[in-house]
């Protein structure tokens, strides 16, 4: 039992970095999108391009399949991060 113990949390440790990871990922894909929102400024593009997205969710499937993700889940990690990205861009080209 302790080392079972000791072996959970261990791999709660694995678990706790794979997220800092995750987050910290997230945060260098906002300085990007921070990037485009600039662009899109200038030439006057709105925020949504559904094609794009498409693309997006396209691109994280294929490669989840290639990882052995589970694809479902990598889609609707994506459509939560995209909707949430394309709601803050809406709130900066507005401004
Ligand atoms: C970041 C963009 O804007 C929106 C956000 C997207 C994303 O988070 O990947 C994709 C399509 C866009 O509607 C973009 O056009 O590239």
């Amino acid at each position: 039992m302790t080392a079972d113990r000791d072996l959970l949390a261990a791999q709660r440790a694995v678990i706790d970095a794979l997220d800092e990871e995750f987050v910290g990922l997230l945060a260098r894909r906002l300085a990007v999108v921070e990037e485009v929102i600039g662009i899109k400024h200038a030439n006057g593009i709105p925020a949504l391009l559904p094609e794009r997205v498409d693309e997006v969710i396209e691109h994280v499937r294929a490669h989840a399949r290639t990882v052995g993700a589970p694809e479902d889940l990598a889609e609707q990690l994506y459509r939560e991060i995209i909707g949430w990205t394309i709601r803050y861009e809406e709130g900066k080209l507005r401004a």
